[in-house]
């Protein structure tokens, strides 16, 4: 079976803003179908210029976007009602709430049938978690209350994408957490979801594919596994030289002893790890710990970019 077509797909895509500023540098992004993609960069980076030319909002400089297979932005009108949005904060009336701002959105989309909108806007508020709380103003929202909000009007249809700028920006750990639940409960589904960040634990805990920015350029990108690569092999014996000399010569490279631990690069891909571990044994090298410390994405960044990251937020 041929492998089905990138959801979004971007090609050359390139933003030079009126003062001269390039925002987006020569993009070919690929986002596979049913994957909660992390587009990951520093602020700055290029990141919302690139989802407002997806979305249609802006035009590129050149280069074409497709969305769901159709090209933006000649496709808008087409494809967007397909694909829920949450950009630069939800649009909220601080004085109604939460249910009256949703049977505005809804009232707002000429398809949304009037008979049943009482219930998909339950539906919504139920699937977000802020039934409890529909009839308060959105003004009395915390910050985690807006955004989900702002999900739930994404999620009053069906959809086939959603694309979220920064969605945890600015909130409390309970509320980042709330969003990440929420998010992979989404993909669960089967909703392809693509979320711009700059914080790596986030792609680390919720993509399963990334692509990392950096100065309006692409620098990688791909499963968020396989971007973290590299890391370290530790071995724990009282036996440290004997473990050196049998690991040189089963291939492992950047051997370091240090007392009773044994460091050296972690063995490729083509190597399973638990063979060496079993190498060590036969060779009569007393094993109290063995482990790969995989690199986490982190390391892979500053790998890269030669940049530090500001991990926390
Ligand atoms: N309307 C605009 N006119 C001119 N320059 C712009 C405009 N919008 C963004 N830029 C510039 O383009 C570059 C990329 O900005 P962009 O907002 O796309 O980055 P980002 O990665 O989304 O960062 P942030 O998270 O801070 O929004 C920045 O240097 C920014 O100053």
């Amino acid at each position: 079976m041929a492998a089905p077509s990138p959801v979004i797909e971007t090609r050359g895509l390139t933003k030079r803003y009126r003062g001269g500023q390039l925002a987006v540098d020569g993009l070919d992004l690929s986002v596979p179908g049913g994957s909660v993609f992390g587009f990951l960069g520093p602020n700055g980076s290029g990141k919302t210029t690139t989802i407002r030319m997806l979305m249609g909002l802006i035009a590129p400089t050149s280069g074409t976007a497709s969305v769901l297979g159709r090209p933006m932005p000649d496709a808008s009108r087409t494809v967007l009602p397909e694909v829920g949005a949450l950009i630069e904060g939800p649009a909220l009336y601080g004085f109604l709430s939460g249910r009256d701002n949703l049977l505005r959105f809804d009232r707002a989309d000429p398809t949304a049938d009037p008979r049943t909108r009482a219930a998909r806007v339950g539906e919504a508020l139920d699937r977000v978690g802020l039934a409890p709380a529909a009839g308060k103003k959105a003004r009395a929202y915390s910050l985690g209350m807006k955004q989900r909000l702002g999900l739930a009007a994404a999620l009053l249809r069906p959809r086939r994408l959603l694309v979220l700028d920064e969605p945890t920006n600015g909130l409390d750990p309970q509320g980042m957490r709330e969003i990440r639940a929420l998010v992979r409960e989404l993909a669960a589904d089967g909703t392809t979801v693509f979320l711009s960040s700059h914080l790596l634990d986030e792609i680390e805990q919720v993509c399963t594919h990334a692509a990392v920015m950096a100065r309006g350029r692409l620098l990688t990108q791909g499963p968020v596994a396989g971007l973290a690569t590299g890391g370290r092999l530790a071995v724990t014996t009282p036996d440290p030289a004997d473990a050196a000399r049998v690991l040189k010569e089963q291939g492992v490279t950047g051997i370091t002893v240090d007392g009773d631990r044994v460091r050296a690069d972690a063995p490729p891909g083509t190597v399973d790890a638990a063979d060496l571990n079993a190498a060590l044994v036969r060779a009569g090298v007393r094993v109290r710990a063995f482990g790969v410390e995989r690199a986490s994405l982190e390391d892979a960044f500053v790998a890269l970019t030669g940049e530090g990251f500001d991990v926390a937020g």
